[in-house]
């Protein structure tokens, strides 16, 4: 069994991404990133701020926009439009979950589908189901990578993803159905879905359930991905775990990434590189290789 070492990798990413950047701003442009965070999610301020420090340490621009909880959603649609406009800017990442009195498919469109740096944008998840060039979301982004770091060529091995949300499962299914997985995506209807894990060769979990999937879920040598970041209390402290119960899977996994350092820092890092990508197109220059799906 080897562990998957995603805080290491997203290491190299930013690296890669770095270099990229010092290419674009020989060139006199400076790679920019706009991150919109409305109310006051502790937890996604965390998120916010490490965010902030790596893109500013991989030499790009960071601009961050803080809005309260009760912000109007025109006030954040008339935000996102100047940022549409505004040059500096090649890559806008409006923070979910949004309050409960706005809509967040209307936000996450209003964005500019060449900025829109989280893939959500209904352009580029068409973009991406019909195999054209487009912004991929950056959790499944990082998981394809470190697939195919781990496992070379994809094709023809079963994939089940466990879960079928916009921003994780289904953008995941896409991208292994890409690389010619045969590709099940699972979810809390599905029948007797410990048998369907058992088929799996590449096993991602993204349900948001603290270790729900055990060890004898897990195929002997099947590579497992665990997208999950639950908040447990353990002993009078909080600490993370993954939607996989780590112990028990790693004993049959072939391979394996830990919660935390697994997916989460590989997130952060797709999500520079995809700003380092859409700043290249948006400038006609070359792409960076090997930071794209
Ligand atoms: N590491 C990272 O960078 C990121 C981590 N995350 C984490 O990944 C996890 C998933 O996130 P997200 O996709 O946004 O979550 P959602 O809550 O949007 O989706 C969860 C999915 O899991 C399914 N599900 C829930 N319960 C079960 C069950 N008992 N059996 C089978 N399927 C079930 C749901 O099914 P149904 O559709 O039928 O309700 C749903 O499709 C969370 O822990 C989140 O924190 C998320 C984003 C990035
Ligand atoms: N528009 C939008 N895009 C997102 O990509 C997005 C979002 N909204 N909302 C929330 C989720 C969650 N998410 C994480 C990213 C990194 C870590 C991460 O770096 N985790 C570290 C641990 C961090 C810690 O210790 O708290 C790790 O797993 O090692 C976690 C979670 C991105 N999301």
């Amino acid at each position: 069994m080897s562990v998957i070492d995603g805080k290491a990798f997203a290491a190299d990413v930013r690296a890669r991404v770095a270099e990229g950047v010092a290419a674009v701003k020989a060139k006199g442009i400076t790679p920019g990133l706009a991150v919109v965070l409305v109310g006051e999610d502790p937890a996604s301020e965390v998120y916010v701020r490490n965010k902030g420090i790596q893109t500013r340490e991989a030499g790009m621009a960071s601009f961050e926009h803080k809005l309260d909880a009760t912000t109007p959603e025109a006030d954040l649609l008339a935000l996102i439009e100047k940022l549409n406009n505004d040059p500096a800017v090649h890559g806008i990442l409006v923070q979910l979950p949004l309050p409960g009195h706005m809509d967040a498919d209307k936000v996450i469109n209003t964005i500019n589908p060449a900025k829109d740096v989280d893939g959500f944008h209904i352009s580029n998840v068409g973009l991406l189901a019909t195999g054209q060039k487009s912004m991929v979301p950056c959790t499944p982004l990082g998981c394809l990578m470190m697939l195919r770091d781990k496992l070379g060529n994809l094709s023809g091995l079963n994939a089940v993803v466990v879960g079928r949300s916009n921003i994780v499962g289904k953008p995941m299914a896409q991208l292994l159905l890409g690389d010619s997985c045969t590709v099940t995506i699972a979810h809390s209807r599905t029948k007797d879905l410990a048998e369907v894990c058992r088929g799996a060769d590449i096993l991602v979990a993204a349900v948001g359930r603290p270790r729900m999937i055990p060890g004898d879920w897990v195929k002997p040598g099947a590579t497992v991905i665990d997208v999950g970041i639950n908040r447990i209390e353990d002993g009078g402290r909080t600490r993370l775990v993954g939607d996989v119960d780590y112990d028990s899977a790693a004993a049959v996994a072939g391979a394996i990434t830990p919660v935390p350092g697994g997916v989460g820092p590989m997130t952060i890092a797709c999500l520079l590189a995809n700003t380092l990508t859409a700043c290249c197109r948006a400038n006609g220059l070359p792409e960076p290789q090997g930071l794209t799906a």
